[in-house]
């Protein structure tokens, strides 16, 4: 702790809960008052130049425009503290939902009070405040497509690749804003050397998003993922990667019974019938329970202005504009969404290159085992109508009839041909 405090020149505050499903108090302790225990730390360091707090451009996504200013919070940040010391767990889950109000879970709501925090109890000390969007892959560096953890698109990605996410609730034309983690890196950097040099007279917001540079929507960046993921497949697929965006209840919920459900209990009683552990439907569980908590930000579109993001851009020498590059305007999404699936296979699913043409033939059987399954499923439904209806047999008779008749018509033009 010495240490901590007579040599630190510059903290960049990143750690946080980042679940959306955290418990009230869980999310409080850790987004909440940890910041407030690290600003109290920061205020004893006498060395520190500049205090670079990570938010989150959602902090405000009970709005619809945002911008790079701190907005009230309906409770103040230390009533909820000091509440959490004394009400009991039960307590705490039943108010949660008055307490977060608009805000879509506990993470968003924390940051946003921890980003008051932040406001209230900077003292003297040089701080500013970075608001990534959605976090994705690397885009450059160390080299382009690096990802760690599933976090927001990456778990979706392995989803859909192989073959287990079908349909996703979402507005195709809503904007995608994924900015790729070493832009996030490099604005902070960035952010770090202009408040610690320039000492801006209050603490400034950057906006680390994408959407008002170089905007993309979810309709595209699916669309590339799905390409991606028939060009170089992922190992041992579960289903054909296909996925589509579905805009109501109803069709969710349909999509949800055929094309989610239905596989995962078949696929269980075969691994019962075969004398193994069935475990789809308990991934498929799972995997519905994130869907339904991350699809909340790919139903809407959000506009965050980026003016301090973009002076501080014109701020940096042409030489530290190339070395910490955050200009997104030169992104190609496409390329980028492509380097991204491909890092999400090598460093999240450990999958090498070389198992390529295996997976393809895989994915070849899939195909096939689909085909197979649609007739049998198309025969059997075919006959059981017939059995039950005077009409269906009668259409039946009657298309029997016809391809007997032509058959009997070819037969007999091709052997007056001859
Ligand atoms: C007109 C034009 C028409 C064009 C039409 C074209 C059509 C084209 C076709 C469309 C194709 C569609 C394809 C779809 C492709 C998908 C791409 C869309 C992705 C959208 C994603 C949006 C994400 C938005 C995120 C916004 C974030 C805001 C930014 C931030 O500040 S926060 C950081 C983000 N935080 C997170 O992501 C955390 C999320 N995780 C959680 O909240 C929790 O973990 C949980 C998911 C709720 C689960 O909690 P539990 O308590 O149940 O368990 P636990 O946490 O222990 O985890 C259990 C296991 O689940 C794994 N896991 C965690 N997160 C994810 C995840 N995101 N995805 C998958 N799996 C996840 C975790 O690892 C555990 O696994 P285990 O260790 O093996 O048990
Ligand atoms: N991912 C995203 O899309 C976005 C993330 N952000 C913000 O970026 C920051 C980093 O998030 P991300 O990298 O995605 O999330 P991770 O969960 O990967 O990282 C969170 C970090 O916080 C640390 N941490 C968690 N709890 C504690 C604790 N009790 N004490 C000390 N350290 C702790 C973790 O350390 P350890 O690894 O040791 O557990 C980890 O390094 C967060 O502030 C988040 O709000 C903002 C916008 C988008």
């Amino acid at each position: 702790m010495q240490e901590l405090l007579s040599c630190t020149n510059v903290v960049f505050h990143c750690a946080a809960t980042v679940r959306f499903n955290d418990s009230l108090r869980h999310a409080v302790q850790l987004n909440v008052t940890a910041t407030q225990k690290l600003l109290l730390m920061a205020s004893q360091m006498p060395k520190l130049e500049a205090f670079i707090h990570i938010s989150t451009a959602f902090s405000n996504c009970n709005l619809q425009h945002i911008d790079e200013v701190i907005y009230p919070c309906p409770v103040e940040p230390k009533k909820i503290i000091d509440s959490m010391e004394w009400l009991d767990d039960a307590i705490v889950e039943e108010i949660t939902p008055k307490l977060i109000r608009d805000w879509p879970n506990t993470y968003t709501y924390t940051k946003a009070l921890g980003e008051m925090v932040v406001h209230q109890e900077s003292g003297n000390l040089n701080i500013a405040i970075v608001r990534p969007s959605i976090v994705g892959a690397t885009w450059q560096e160390p080299f382009p497509g690096w990802v760690d953890n599933v976090n927001g698109p990456s778990g979706l990605i392995i989803a859909t690749g192989k073959g287990f996410l079908r349909a996703l609730r979402g507005a195709p034309m809503a904007v995608a804003d994924l900015i790729p983690v070493d832009t996030v890196v490099n604005l902070t950097l960035a952010v770090g050397w202009y408040t610690a040099v320039h000492r801006p007279k209050s603490t400034l917001i950057y906006h680390c998003t994408s959407s008002n540079f170089n905007p993309c929507h979810w309709g595209k960046m699916g669309f590339q993922i799905l390409a991606t993921c028939e060009k170089i497949p992922f190992e041992r697929a579960f289903r054909r990667p296909y996925a589509d965006f579905t805009t109501n209840t109803i069709t969710t919920q349909y999509q949800n019974a055929v094309s989610h459900w239905a596989p995962a209990i078949i696929y269980d009683l075969y691994l019962r019938l075969t004398g193994r552990k069935p475990r789809m439907t308990k991934l498929m569980n799972r995997l519905l329970r994130t869907v339904s908590v991350l699809e909340y930000f790919v139903n809407r579109s959000w506009e965050w202005s980026t003016n301090n993001t973009e002076m501080l851009m014109s701020e940096l020498s042409p030489e530290d504009q190339r070395v910490f590059n955050f200009d997104v305007r030169q992104l190609n999404w496409l390329e980028y969404i492509e380097n991204y699936v491909l890092g999400v296979k090598k460093y999240l699913l450990k999958e090498d290159m070389a198992g390529v043409p295996e997976a393809k033939q895989h994915l070849r059987r899939l195909r096939n085992i689909h085909y197979l399954f649609n007739t049998a499923l198309f025969l059997i439904a075919w006959r059981l109508l017939i059995a039950r209806s005077q009409m269906a047999r009668n259409v039946w008779l009657f298309i029997v009839s016809l391809c007997y008749k032509c058959i009997s018509y070819f037969r007999a033009s091709s052997s007056l041909k001859a």
